[in-house]
């Protein structure tokens, strides 16, 4: 070193080490702070759809002069709406649409939203060309994708192939039995709550986490977490929750860090909450490595969901998945598959609680279906198969289907608007050419409420009943409206198991427990105000307050 000062001089020498100072300041900022997708993306070279879309776009925060006919509101050349409005966009859109009266408007310099099926079914069919939306690169790990996050049809397809035997009727089917089990418990612990002395109330938000928590995690890394007989949410699901409310810098700080370690030194300069999420986000890759390590090192067989993931083969490469993909694809699983589940249950049962009369006809209905209530408390696998609720029957009952329904219509779990970008060629919708590269989307909250013809004057309020009192050929269509697990070929995969959870949750818990109607204030039955019940969300949405209180009565007849 002296001597490169000594040949170079002083000035220059720290003119030269000031300069590679500031290169590393820049590009460690580039990388945290730039939009997720631009520019390098993230250390590999663009796919040839990834450069045509990146030319066309694609990106909501560049003004298109060409959108400039569309209904819009007064800062949507400024901002998109989406960072005006983290986790009520929905809101904020239904709102705009009829303020402008409008089935389509423009939210940003490049982006336009519509909240009419008939577009949407353009945007989200089978075959369609419109791929997702640069926002799903924020959700990517080490630059790492999953089903979920993948933007192309050519890296999506292949990997959808590969998961769907795993997601397939039959081996859903096989999780039945550990449902009824995991059922089991929570029915277990509804009961001892009610038998303690002391004050019965318990959160039922919480309460169905642990519960499709643990199933979740089962069928995804074939791991009993033992959440439901804890009664509490263990660290990894704490740090899911975390990760998927984590802000954009917080995760491109994460991504940074693990593809760059070198870096890891700038940690201690960012901001109190990036270093917060950055160590959850952590905590959790290290938890899942290790369960799926320990999967892989004892070897599961073909009865277990996960093995089956585990073994599938790919097509494109003829290989099976790399471990830290199958990782960050089970994740994936966790994130998309715990509290989704748990949201529907949450809402059916809160308006459950309020309105007694929608649960008297449910359990009209349920003791048809299940003549006697169930033995609480074996908490045996092996003996839940003789009160396992025949869900082939339960899925057919009407009021039940009516309720659940209703639940999807007003509080699917994807509420947020989930980006597209306008193919080739471009598109029309209701007379407005939309260009090639424009981020395009239908929020479900707000196409299944939107049109008053289809859904009733009563579009905002929950009323199963409008599934049974509507005219024939418009429940056709409100059924073909309803679309909470969104439609063409990224509809969920998960929705068997979503819905086998779903219906076997109701019958076991209604069949068993009433929601109590107290109105005595010291106790009274539903504790949640209405205003912590609010819908919102980031990715996936949730009770404002994040729990539902509540007591319950036991069923004896
Ligand atoms: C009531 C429960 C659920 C609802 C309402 C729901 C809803 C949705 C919606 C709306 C999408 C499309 C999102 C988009 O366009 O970006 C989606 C995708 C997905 N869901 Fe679900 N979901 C539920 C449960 C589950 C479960 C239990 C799992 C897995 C264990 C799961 C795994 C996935 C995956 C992997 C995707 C991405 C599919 C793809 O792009 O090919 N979901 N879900």
């Amino acid at each position: 070193m002296l001597d490169a000062i000594r040949s170079i001089g002083l000035l220059p020498t720290i003119g030269l080490l000031a300069l590679i100072l500031a290169l590393l300041g820049v590009s460690a900022y580039a990388l945290l702070f730039t939009p997720a997708g631009d520019g390098i993306l993230l250390g590999r070279r663009a796919k040839p759809e990834e450069k045509q879309f990146g030319s066309l776009g694609g990106d909501a925060n560049k003004p298109n002069e060409l959108l400039s006919s569309v209904p819009s509101w007064e800062n949507a050349t400024s901002k998109t709406l989406n960072s005006v409005y983290p986790v009520s966009e929905h809101f904020a859109l239904l709102k705009l649409h009829r303020s402008l009266g409008s089935p389509i408007v423009r939210t940003g310099p490049n982006q336009v939203h519509v909240a009419d099926t008939e577009s949407r079914k353009v945007i989200f069919s089978q075959g369609t060309n419109y791929a997702k939306g640069k926002l799903y690169d924020l959700f990517d790990d080490a630059g790492i994708k999953n089903t979920f996050t993948m933007r192309f049809k050519t890296d999506h397809a292949p990997r959808r192939k590969l998961l769907s035997h795993a997601f397939s009727p039959a081996s859903t089917k096989t999780v039945r039995p550990f449902i009824a089990h995991k059922l089991d418990s929570l029915l277990d612990r509804l009961n001892s709550t009610l038998e303690k002395e002391q004050d019965s109330l318990i959160d039922m938000f919480t309460a169905y986490q642990t519960l499709s928590g643990d199933i979740t995690l089962k069928f995804a890394f074939a791991h009993d977490a033992g959440m439901v007989e804890a009664g509490r949410l263990d660290q990894m699901l704490l740090d899911i929750r975390h990760r998927t409310k984590a802000k954009a810098p917080s995760r491109r700080a994460h991504r940074a860090l693990e593809m760059f370690p070198w870096i890891s030194f700038i940690k201690r300069w960012l901001p109190l909450q990036v270093q917060q999420d950055i160590q959850a986000m952590r905590r959790l890759d290290s938890q899942v490595r290790s369960i799926v390590n320990s999967f892989l090192a004892r070897g599961g067989d073909e009865s277990e969901v996960f093995q089956k993931i585990v073994s599938a083969i790919d097509d494109t490469t003829g290989k099976s998945l790399d471990p830290e993909v199958l990782m960050v694809e089970s994740r994936g699983l966790v994130i998309a598959g715990v509290e989704t589940t748990a949201a529907a249950m949450t809402y059916l049962t809160w308006h459950l609680a309020k309105e007694p009369e929608l649960y008297d006809k449910l359990l009209d209905e349920l003791k048809t279906l299940l003549p006697s209530t169930a033995r609480v408390g074996s908490s045996k696998p092996e003996l839940m198969s003789n009160y396992l609720p025949d869900v082939d029957l339960v899925s057919k009952a009407p009021w039940l289907t009516a309720l659940l329904k209703e639940v999807f219509r007003l509080y699917p779990a994807g509420a947020r608007p989930f980006p597209r970008v306008v193919p080739e060629g471009g598109a029309t919708f209701h007379g407005h050419y939309i260009p090639a590269g424009t981020e395009i989307t239908c929020a479900t909250w707000v196409q299944h409420r939107w049109d008053l013809d289809l859904w009733g004057k009563d579009a905002m309020s929950f009323r199963p009943q409008r599934w049974f009192d509507s005219d024939p050929e418009r429940l056709v269509e409100m059924n073909r409206c309803l679309v909470p697990f969104s439609s063409g070929p990224r509809v969920c995969i998960g929705k068997n198991l979503a819905m086998d959870v779903l219906h076997m949750s109701i019958a076991a818990i209604f069949r068993n427990f009433r929601p109590s109607r107290s109105n005595d204030p010291a106790r009274p039955g539903l504790v949640t105000k209405d205003e912590d019940m609010t819908f919102l969300g980031f990715l996936v949405a949730f009770p404002k307050g994040h729990k539902l209180e509540m007591r319950w009565e036991k069923v004896t007849e």
